[in-house]
């Protein structure tokens, strides 16, 4: 997982960037590389239809070509995205499997207000669904969803054993960031995959602390909150099925009893 500074406003300067580190760094023995959320970009939101991919292009040729070259599963952040032939832009996460094919795409649903983000892109609708990687089965959201706890026990339930958390995760909220991850991979018993930005970006400051945490809370590996960082870890499917074996909570589960939903 790369946590790096995306550079503010300037598609080609961050698509590079990624080709750069992917020709860097030695990836042979890596299952899948994740990207944090809106690289292409960052929050550029003023200008953000002029650096907006269509339908994920370039960004889905770029890292297609590096899945194959690379032989490597890529779970592409997410960009922003005109996906329809209207003049709206999401923001759209994506994942690419070694054989350079689109797996899956889901648009964010909850805008963040303290960003304006309600202002300058739309919501999606897609629902949240699992995909498959190499036969594990995996969920994504981006950011602020990591807010909402519904999202992650549907991915648990539709038998998600790892959630990807693609973030430009404001410093100013760094504890939440790092209690939720923790809470969100506890009570769901599964990995947490959760790669951010760093530094300040435009006119915020970024959290860094990508974290990947494992299904009894622990951690696997960590960022600080500053400077660039390669995390690394490996996700055991049995390891999860131990967990939910020696604290049952998906058996203990009341369903009748929760009125909210
Ligand atoms: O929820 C938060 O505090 C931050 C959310 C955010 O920055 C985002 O979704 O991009």
């Amino acid at each position: 997982m790369l946590q790096y500074q995306v550079v503010f406003g300037d598609l080609e300067a961050n698509l590079k960037r990624i080709q750069d580190v992917f020709a860097e760094e030695d990836f042979k023995d890596t299952d899948v590389v994740v990207l944090p959320e809106m690289w292409t970009s960052s929050y550029d939101l003023e200008n953000i239809q002029s650096h907006a991919c269509h339908h994920l292009e370039p960004a889905k040729s770029v890292i297609s070509e590096l899945a194959k070259k690379y032989d490597v599963n890529i779970v592409a952040g997410s960009v922003a995205n005109m996906k329809d032939d209207s003049d709206r832009v999401y923001n759209t996460a994506f994942v690419i499997d070694w054989s350079g094919a689109l797996v899956h795409e889901y648009s964010k649903m909850h805008l963040v207000p303290m960003l304006n983000e309600p202002e300058f892109l739309a919501a999606g609708q897609d629902k949240v669904e699992t995909f498959k990687l190499d036969g594990n089965t995996c969920g994504i959201v981006i950011c602020y969803d990591l807010r909402f706890p519904e999202l992650f026990r549907d991915l648990a339930l539709k038998g998600a054993t790892s959630i990807f958390v693609v973030a430009e995760w404001p410093m100013a909220r760094k504890a939440h960031w790092e209690t939720l991850i923790r809470a969100r991979a506890i009570e769901n018993q599964l990995y947490m995959v959760a790669a951010d930005t760093h530094g300040e970006i435009g006119d915020q400051e970024y959290a860094g602390r990508s974290m990947i945490v494992g299904p009894f809370g622990e951690s696997v590996d960590e960022a600080s909150d500053s400077g660039d960082a390669i995390l690394t870890g490996r996700v055991d499917g049995s390891e999860v099925d131990r967990i939910r074996k020696d604290v049952p909570i998906f058996d203990s589960r009341r369903r009748e009893m929760y009125h909210f939903l």
